[in-house]
């Protein structure tokens, strides 16, 4: 089996997120969900979710599916990079995305969800595509979609062809070569703690020199920036005339009109540039002459993170076989 979804940004100004369609249950109940390769829960917003917490979005009610059990006594809690959270229930049910289906998969219907995810009508929930070691259902973990649907694929793998103000595409189960030039570059896993981590080999400043230095850290579908060590960050904003980080704003900001410097980083001997464009996240408020930048420092965070801006340059291979790999390539 083999499938292909659509990867739709959220909102056609910058790509704060990007969403899926998926069909659960009998009869089909069709949700647009954020699938998160840096978490490991199927979540959706759904009947059980406080009214008062609901605005505009599609819900999951599993009373009207008839496939639909409830996983009697677990629930689940998750915390989010950003601070956002949900928590609820658990049922199982027919799950379906770009073709592939998966019966009885856990799909957990959230009780409560925090504000952001409230004022973030266009977001019906989430799909994490990480390692099934971070689900948070308790007192049993559940598998992710992509555990469940493994098996059944023609290869045990996914990829990602993120676009920058376009609608890209989830592969399931197969490589569109027509989605990328030049060579797919693997890379080792790192499964522990169950992030897709890798290391990139190094990093240049748009036509600067290449600077040989190992980073590690996350390919993560449902962070919208890329955030790498100060010493990185601080020599690609050095290049920008006016760009200062801000405590106010909470980042490097810059003049909207500056033309930025691309980005490369390292895949083993490979690398993959990203656009200056995409570094140009967005203004800081409607109609403001300054914008906020799309790389900026992870020193906060404890890990780093290849989010969106970093993965729309290029087209990803998840390779869930034995053992993980993640594959890079230009496109
Ligand atoms: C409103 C909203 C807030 C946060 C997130 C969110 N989901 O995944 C992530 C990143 C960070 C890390 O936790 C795992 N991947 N961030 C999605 C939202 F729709």
């Amino acid at each position: 089996e083999k499938g292909s979804a659509p990867a739709i940004p959220v909102d056609p100004r910058f790509d704060i997120a990007y969403v899926t369609p998926v069909t659960i249950g009998t009869p089909p109940q069709t949700l647009y969900l954020d699938f998160d390769t840096g978490s490991s829960d199927l979540w959706v917003f759904s009947s059980h979710t406080l009214a008062s917490q609901v605005r505009g979005q599609m819900i999951y009610s599993p009373e009207k599916s008839t496939t639909a059990k409830l996983l009697a006594g677990h629930t689940w809690s998750i915390r989010y990079g950003d601070g956002s959270g949900s928590l609820g229930n658990v049922y199982t049910d027919n799950f379906t995305v770009g073709g592939v289906t998966v019966t009885s998969q856990a799909v957990q219907t959230a009780q409560q969800v925090s504000t952001s995810f409230t004022s973030e009508s266009d977001i019906h929930g989430l799909v994490g595509l990480g390692f099934s070691t971070l689900n948070t259902v308790y007192p049993n973990g559940q598998l992710t979609f992509f555990d469940n649907a493994k098996s059944q694929l023609d290869s045990p793998v996914f990829t990602a062809d993120l676009k920058w103000k376009k609608e890209g595409t989830y592969d399931f189960g197969f490589i569109d070569e027509t989605k990328y030039t030049g060579e797919i570059t693997y890379l080792p896993v790192q499964t522990d703690p169950g992030y897709w981590t890798f290391t990139s080999s190094g990093y240049a400043v748009g036509d600067g020199s290449f600077n040989q230095v190992s980073i590690s850290g996350i390919a993560d579908t449902a962070t919208s920036l890329t955030y790498l060590p100060t010493a990185v960050v601080t020599s690609y904003w050095r290049q920008v005339e006016g760009a200062v980080n801000s405590q106010y704003y909470g980042g490097y900001v810059f003049p909207c009109s500056s033309k930025l410097p691309s980005f490369t980083f390292g895949v083993g001997s490979a690398n993959i540039t990203i656009p200056g464009s995409y570094i140009n996240y967005a203004q800081i408020t409607e109609g403001s002459p300054t914008c906020f930048g799309g790389l900026q420092s992870s020193s906060g965070l404890g890990i780093n993170i290849w989010g969106d801006v970093a993965l729309k340059a290029a087209f990803v291979v998840f390779n869930g076989g034995n053992p993980p790999t993640i594959g890079w390539a230009r496109k």
